[in-house]
């Protein structure tokens, strides 16, 4: 991380960032709607366990980064239990679909 000599220099930095995270963080999307094709209930995509097995990962890598694990956990705390909602939903039509369908009657 290079020192800045403006708020304008601050800015341009965060919004390359931005852009790199969000690419990111779209693919990331994708293999989370990837693992939802492996879940058979909402219980499994909770996966309580795997998510405090992830916080603990982000938290160690945090401190590698000299970051502050508090604020990456609480960060990743939002992106996981946003991902799960979006999954919960996704598992949700996928069961109405398949109730509701004569075909799979
Ligand atoms: C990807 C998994 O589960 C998912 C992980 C999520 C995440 O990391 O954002 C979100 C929902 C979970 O259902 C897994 O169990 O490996």
């Amino acid at each position: 991380m290079k020192s800045c000599g403006s708020i304008e220099e601050v800015r341009a930095n965060i919004d390359r960032l931005d852009r790199e995270i969000v690419a990111l963080l779209c693919e990331r999307h994708l293999y989370v709607n990837q693992a939802a094709s492996f879940k058979k209930d909402a219980e499994a995509v909770k996966a309580p366990q795997r998510v405090e097995q992830l916080i603990n990962k982000v938290r160690t890598t945090a401190a590698e980064h000299g970051g502050d694990p508090d604020v990456i956990e609480q960060i990743y705390r939002g992106i996981v239990s946003t991902f799960i909602e979006h999954e919960l939903r996704l598992h949700r039509e996928r069961t109405r679909e398949q109730t509701c369908n004569p075909e799979n009657e």
